[in-house]
């Protein structure tokens, strides 16, 4: 697959003098959902600002569609959608002078069609002539994502999209965003919501004071660090996880109630039969058990924490 977007040797020191990139290494791939994840400071924002055009990059090289971000920048721009994480309307406007505004500025011929469209499908269209002070903050949240796709981009970054935005409004975007990759557009989103980069990304990247640690496709990340976890409801309470047993992977937990036991699911020798041969051995009985996956969020958690 092409990629549409190529970050090579990012740097960014803001005239504070905080490093906020460190040598990044990025390449985005056309058509697919890419969520960058990290904690508050990571430097997400500045990453998307950089590639599209608001923030000056330090060092290093930017390319969008083959397109460098300083030399070429109206063609770089142009194909991208942004949807910002702060509200940023003029609020006098109505719904649809906005757009049709915001179509304008990147030279694109009218087509009313399209824009009728695009509000419909983001359940504006009701609102098209109302004030955009007029609108609630969901309503609001929607005219930016309507803005942002009014020029048609090939490229939509969404900064945070669902902070604050109620369970609906999250899922119509989710849907929007799953229609916009069906129509061949690239998706870059970033996110504190592990669950959402779950739900949504094709590949995820990990991005930590100013660093990318991990790039990976979404399913291998869970595959390469998915562990699984088989919970044993015991029939009497341990205060200590047996000597004999010591040689397992076990924890008690639940006040002593129940005894964990980790192991990896890609093993094909995973140690459960004889953990079980063993617990029947040495008396250990247990009236009910289960397993579990461990989430994305899991493992972002032990990432960040064993980077740390
Ligand atoms: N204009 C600026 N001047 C100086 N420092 C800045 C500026 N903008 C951001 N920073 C700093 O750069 C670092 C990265 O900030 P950035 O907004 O990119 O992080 P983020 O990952 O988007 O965080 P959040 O999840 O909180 O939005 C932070 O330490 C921040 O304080």
């Amino acid at each position: 697959m092409a990629s549409v977007i190529a970050v090579e040797n990012l740097s960014k020191t803001y005239a504070s003098g905080h490093p906020a990139l460190k040598n990044i290494n990025l390449d985005i791939q056309q058509g697919e959902i890419f969520a960058l994840l990290g904690p508050n400071g990571a430097g997400k924002t500045t990453l998307i600002s950089i590639i599209c055009g608001i923030v000056n990059p330090g060092a290093g090289q930017v390319r969008v569609g083959g397109f460098d971000i300083k030399a070429d920048y109206r063609a770089a721009r142009s194909q991208i959608g942004l949807v910002p994480q702060e509200l940023v309307n003029d609020v006098f406007e109505t719904v649809w002078a906005t757009i049709k505004f915001s179509r304008g500025l990147f030279g694109k011929k009218p087509d009313p069609a399209y824009l009728e469209r695009l509000l419909r499908d983001l359940s504006l269209w009701d609102k098209r002539d109302a004030k955009i002070f007029e609108l609630s903050g969901g309503m609001k949240r929607r005219v930016m994502i309507a803005k942002a796709l009014s020029h048609e981009p090939s490229i939509l970054f969404l900064d945070e999209p669902t902070a604050g935005v109620d369970v609906e409004l999250r899922r119509d975007m989710w849907n929007m965003v799953r229609g916009l990759r069906e129509r061949g557009v690239t998706i870059i989103l970033t996110t504190h919501y592990i669950e959402e980069a779950e739900e949504m990304a094709d590949r995820i990247g990990v991005i930590r004071q100013g660093e990318i640690i991990l790039v990976e496709d979404k399913a291998a990340l869970m595959h390469k660090l998915g562990k699984k976890q088989l919970t044993l409801q015991l029939k009497q309470p341990l205060s200590s996880v047996p000597v004999e047993l010591a040689g397992y992977p076990l924890e008690l937990a639940d006040e002593g109630h129940a005894l964990v036991f980790t192991f990896d699911a890609q093993r094909e020798h995973t140690g459960i039969a004889e953990l079980l041969k063993d617990l029947d051995r040495y008396g250990v009985d247990f009236k009910d058990l289960q397993s579990s996956q461990s989430s994305l969020e899991d493992i972002f958690v032990n990432l960040v924490r064993t980077r740390a």
